[in-house]
């Protein structure tokens, strides 16, 4: 394994190493106008190799000659850094694009009788049966049976997943495999559009786009780079003045010390090196703001079941109210649950076989399934005779009662609330306007969730659970949890109606969720993550969706963030703050020879103007491969908050910054001075 993965990382390497060299079109090099400047002053050293006195100069080939190889090798490094940082991501497109051979598809013609047709002649709305050991041919959402999925060839994750009717857990992605029974899917995305195109092109890195932090920063690079040019190209007349006369490739190489050529050479492996972060943790951002966007984030809202408990509600008892017995309360709950595909309406079967309780299926018969809802919180059945069976939240279930004329048992409010001050969900079962009892839907919190919700408030973000459970579960939840805040009882306008208060305040919100009711407030959150076990609807929603489908690596997902934002800020500043040092190290070389007092202001007591010059414009080119593993690893994080980071990283690559280059330039020159 390991040595597949050196291998690998070799290939990339002599990959980038060429794509340096393509790199070098000046077509290509405009992207980026700092290391344009670059390239246009090797072309004019270069010029001066051939002809030296293009310009009238006295410096001799020699100097010319080292400048343009010190130049060249600038932009190669820069090049290279990019390249590398893209290699990953080329090599991971060209191993999805193994798995998107076209298969053939079982299509269910609208007579029902099944052709066998090319994947790529499906569409939208299309209809395919996939059986044990067969490739799904396309994205799309089951709607009839239940099939153990292989989504290794997506996810990596080698154990199958469950793939069924309804609920959550519907969605298919095409190039994964059935590996028992068998399915009935419609297909949800036209050739070119599916899940795995969009993963193609986003690890490809073919549709990135820069970000708008990566605009603003560039913005300030490209206005700085103007600045000075126009410093030196000013300078030789106003040294003129002082009748000392500037070289052309003095001024150039004065130049490229001056602009930022470290930030300019690393800016863009910065921020794709960071998407690849987030995409080797497997979850896929479907840009690079989304990535940016959570390393700002000041509020997660997470929901409560499946995020930060374990999610299988299971019934684990029948809870009588006044008035009916156990085995009463559980044969309603079961006739209610007889349709209901939802993880916790099984569970009510399950549980009633488990404890021997009998039921009559044969009522369901000509009754109208009543599905659940998030906007209802209930479930049920509308029986062929006329009796409404209904279960779900306490309070749905009493309205639905009260508005039919019922009574509400007395012990019914305290036998629930001693449920959900156990953190369990208590659903009510009743019969037209009979409440006959509760189930007790058992939850636990996932183990650690505490500790991780300490490390955010560190990072001060604040996080809210908001769950579409009572009050009472949902306090003892978060207390258990150690959320900051939580909201009960809400439906999905709620969600977004949260994440837009948060935005009113100036937060920037993520959110994570996997069901069509979240769609809608996962576009509305500024990072929205889908699980990929989720709705087609809430995949399209999102600007990430995480393929291991644990909505708790949210946490995580901020940290990558945070840690690219850092990362990119720490190294624009020792690039900066390095620039100052090389002006301190080229100025007086320059004015040395003509103005000998200048030599007072030759701190670093480099040897000679020239050696002086070159080692500044060395060491301009050795600091970009010597910061690529640092950019592309990103800096160290610990979750603090944003003002302490900031000032940390301030003193460590300001300082830094300032101190490197003049040691290096130093050291570089006592090389130098040897040569010449
Ligand atoms: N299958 C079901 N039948 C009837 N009622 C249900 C069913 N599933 C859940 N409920 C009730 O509806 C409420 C809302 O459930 P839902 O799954 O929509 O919550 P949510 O908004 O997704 O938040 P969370 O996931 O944190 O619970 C539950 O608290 C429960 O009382
Ligand atoms: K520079
Ligand atoms: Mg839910």
């Amino acid at each position: 394994m390991d040595k597949k993965k050196t291998m690998l990382s070799g290939e990339i390497a002599s990959a980038a190493l060429r794509q340096s060299f393509v790199k070098l079109d000046p077509r290509i090099m405009l992207r980026n106008p700092v290391m344009f400047v670059v390239e246009i002053g090797f072309l004019v050293t270069l010029l001066l190799c051939f002809v030296p006195d293009a310009f009238g100069g006295t410096v001799p080939r020699w100097f010319n000659v080292v400048t343009s190889v010190i130049l060249l090798l600038t932009l190669l490094f820069a090049n290279f850094a990019e390249a590398l940082a893209e290699g990953r991501g080329k090599a991971q497109a060209d191993s999805l694009k193994k798995t998107k051979q076209d298969v053939a598809a079982n299509k269910v013609s609208s007579g029902g009788a099944i052709k066998v047709v090319p994947a790529s002649e499906l569409r939208k709305g299309d209809f395919v049966v996939v059986t044990t050991g067969e490739m799904i041919p396309g994205d799309g959402e089951v709607v009839e049976g239940l099939a153990s999925v292989d989504e290794s060839a997506i996810t990596g994750e080698s154990a199958p997943v469950i793939k069924e009717a309804g609920g959550d857990f519907s969605s298919v992605t095409g190039g994964t495999k059935v590996v028992s029974d068998k399915i009935k899917v419609r297909i949800t995305a036209d050739p070119g559009e599916s899940f795995l195109d969009r993963m193609i092109s986003l690890v490809e890195g073919a549709k990135r786009q820069k970000t708008p932090n990566e605009i603003a920063l560039n913005t300030v690079l490209v206005s700085l780079t103007l600045i000075f040019l126009i410093v030196v190209v000013t300078l030789p007349f106003l040294s003129g003045f002082l009748d000392i006369q500037m070289e052309i490739p003095i001024l150039v190489a004065l130049l490229v010390c001056l602009i930022p050529t470290t930030i300019g050479g690393l800016l863009s492996a910065i921020g794709i090196a960071g998407m690849d972060r987030v995409t080797q943790f497997n979850v896929l951002a479907m840009s690079g703001k989304a990535v940016e966007a959570s390393g700002d984030i000041n509020t997660i809202i997470l929901d409560k079941t499946g995020t930060i408990t374990f999610g299988n509600r299971m019934a684990s008892e029948f809870v009588a109210v006044q008035g009916s017995r156990e085995d009463e309360t559980a044969y309603w709950a079961s006739v209610s649950s007889l349709q209901d595909e939802t993880p916790e309406g099984r569970s009510v079967l399950e549980l009633m076989k488990k404890n021997g309780f009998v039921y009559d299926e044969e009522l369901a018969e000509g009754g109208e399934f009543i599905e659940f809802k998030a906007e209802t919180r209930m479930s049920g059945i509308d029986l062929a005779d006329g009796r409404k069976v209904r279960k779900g939240a306490v309070d749905s279930v009493k309205q639905w009662v009260l508005s039919q004329g019922g009574s509400i048992p007395g012990d019914l409010e305290a036998n629930g609330a001693a449920i959900a001050t156990a953190g369990g969900t208590p659903l009510a079962v009743a019969v037209d306007e009979r409440i006959y009892g509760l189930i007790y839907l058992k939850d636990t919190v996932k183990p650690g969730m505490r500790e991780r919700f300490e490390q955010m408030r560190r990072m001060g973000i604040k996080t809210i659970m908001c769950t579409g459970d009572n009050p009472l579960t949902a306090a003892t939840i978060a207390r258990e949890a150690g959320v900051d805040d939580f909201i009960a009882e809400s439906t999905p306008e709620d969600k977004i109606a949260v994440i837009r208060r948060e935005q009113a305040e100036g937060k920037l919100v993520a959110m994570t969720g996997d069901g069509t009711n979240d769609a809608p407030a996962l576009a509305q959150a500024d990072v929205g993550i889908a699980m990929n076990s989720g709705t087609v609807a809430a995949k399209e929603a999102a600007n990430m969706v995480d393929l291991d489908s644990d909505p708790s690596k949210i946490i995580e997902v901020v940290a990558i963030g945070k840690q690219l934002l850092m990362t990119r800020g720490a190294l624009t500043t020792f690039s900066i703050a390095n620039d100052v040092a090389k002006y301190f190290a080229i100025i007086p070389a320059m004015f040395m020879v003509a103005i000998p007092q200048m030599q007072a202001l030759n701190v670093m007591r480099l040897d000679s103007p020239l050696s002086a010059i070159l080692s500044a414009l060395i060491f301009n080119a050795i600091i970009i491969p010597m910061l690529i593993p640092l950019a592309m690893r990103g800096v160290a994080y610990k979750p603090m908050s944003t003002s302490r980071l900031l000032g940390k990283n301030l003193l460590i690559y300001g300082l830094g910054g300032v101190i490197v280059p003049f040691i290096g330039i130093k050291l570089i020159d006592l090389v130098v001075q040897v040569f010449i």
